[in-house]
């Protein structure tokens, strides 16, 4: 385990030769839980009137409950084109999908009763990849039998997703969309399962957007949300290791201060009235440049949580 002492030192020695940003150190700012109720839940009270009195929420939390962030969304178009290529700035999930996929094919068939040794389990379900981008998961997804909608709101994804997917008779049948999840919602559409896979660390408001999966989950569904912790072993590792040392992402793909704990998901899914069932980590092992399920959910995560009754 490596100790926070060791990661501090790592930190300030590399900071000035990599040039990597300082994370936003929430937690010892006075007003932490204010701060990240208004980040999480956009209808948070405000501070009781004994607290000094603050700055007002940013314009965000006025105006729309629209999960797009343009800063976020550009970092995604630049580099649309590479989505397929395997040693790209998606290669690590190109490696992480066996694993997540075998995350998902045994919570899924679980909780829908199918037979996990089937080639194709989840033939006659609905599912819906929400940021799907060139559809890595999406495909898949589709092979094992689901009907499968991918929506991406950068439409260079989506051109790419279909021109890819158009390659198999299989895959073509995925029905790949430029929109939202919140749109989907107005357009009253649900799913049986609802996916988002590494894309709540990258959307203007979480809270909101978890709103939105649970709507477009069926009643007795199922939704998987995988995202970064906000610790500082994925500070050191997702953030220097990955986009500064090994450069397999862009620098500033990731910010530290997006991040959400596994508590701070399980809370907003339970606010959006979805439990989570079960949690469970994705370890990367460097000698063999592999990952694996673990319960170590210290940096990449996954959650599998169902819809609550009404
Ligand atoms: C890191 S990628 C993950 C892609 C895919 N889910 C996977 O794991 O292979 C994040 C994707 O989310 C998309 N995205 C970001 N914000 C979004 C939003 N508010 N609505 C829909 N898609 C969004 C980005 O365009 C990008 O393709
Ligand atoms: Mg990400």
């Amino acid at each position: 385990m490596v100790s926070k002492h060791l990661l501090t030192r790592i930190y300030s020695m590399t900071r000035p030769v990599l040039q990597i940003p300082q994370p936003r150190n929430l937690c010892s700012h006075p007003k932490f839980v204010h701060e990240l109720q208004t980040r999480l839940f956009s209808d948070a009270p405000p501070p009781s009137p004994a607290a000094p009195a603050s700055t007002p929420p940013p314009a965000s939390n006025l105006q729309s409950k629209s999960s797009l962030n343009e800063t976020e969304l550009k970092k995604f178009a630049a580099i649309s084109e590479t989505w397929w290529d395997a040693e790209g700035p998606f290669k690590p999930l190109h490696l992480m999908n066996p694993t997540r996929l075998a995350f998902i094919r045994s919570t899924l068939c679980r909780h829908f009763g199918k037979d996990p040794n089937s080639t194709r389990p989840f033939e006659g379900l609905k599912f819906v990849d929400v940021g799907c981008g060139g559809g890595i998961l999406s495909e898949p997804l589709a092979r094992m039998g689901a009907t499968v909608t991918g929506v991406d709101a950068v439409e260079k994804n989506i051109k790419i997703a279909q021109l890819h997917a158009d390659l198999d008779p299989i895959t073509s049948s995925i029905d790949y969309r430029c929109t939202t999840a919140e749109k989907m919602v107005e357009e009253q559409m649900k799913f049986d399962a609802v996916l988002a896979l590494e894309v709540i660390e990258h959307v203007a408001e979480p809270a909101e957007f978890c709103k939105s999966l649970s709507a477009l989950t069926s009643c007795g569904g199922a939704t998987l949300i995988s995202t970064i912790n906000r610790s500082m072993r994925a500070y050191a590792t997702a953030i220097v290791i990955a986009e500064y040392v090994l450069r397999w992402l862009p620098r500033g793909t990731h910010d530290w201060s997006s991040f959400l704990t596994p508590e701070e998901l399980v809370l907003i899914l339970e606010r959006a009235s979805i439990s989570v069932q079960e949690m469970a980590g994705f370890v990367y092992n460097p000698l063999t440049g592999q990952w694996s399920i673990s319960d170590d959910i210290s940096v990449n995560f996954i959650a599998y949580a169902t819809k609550n009754t009404e």
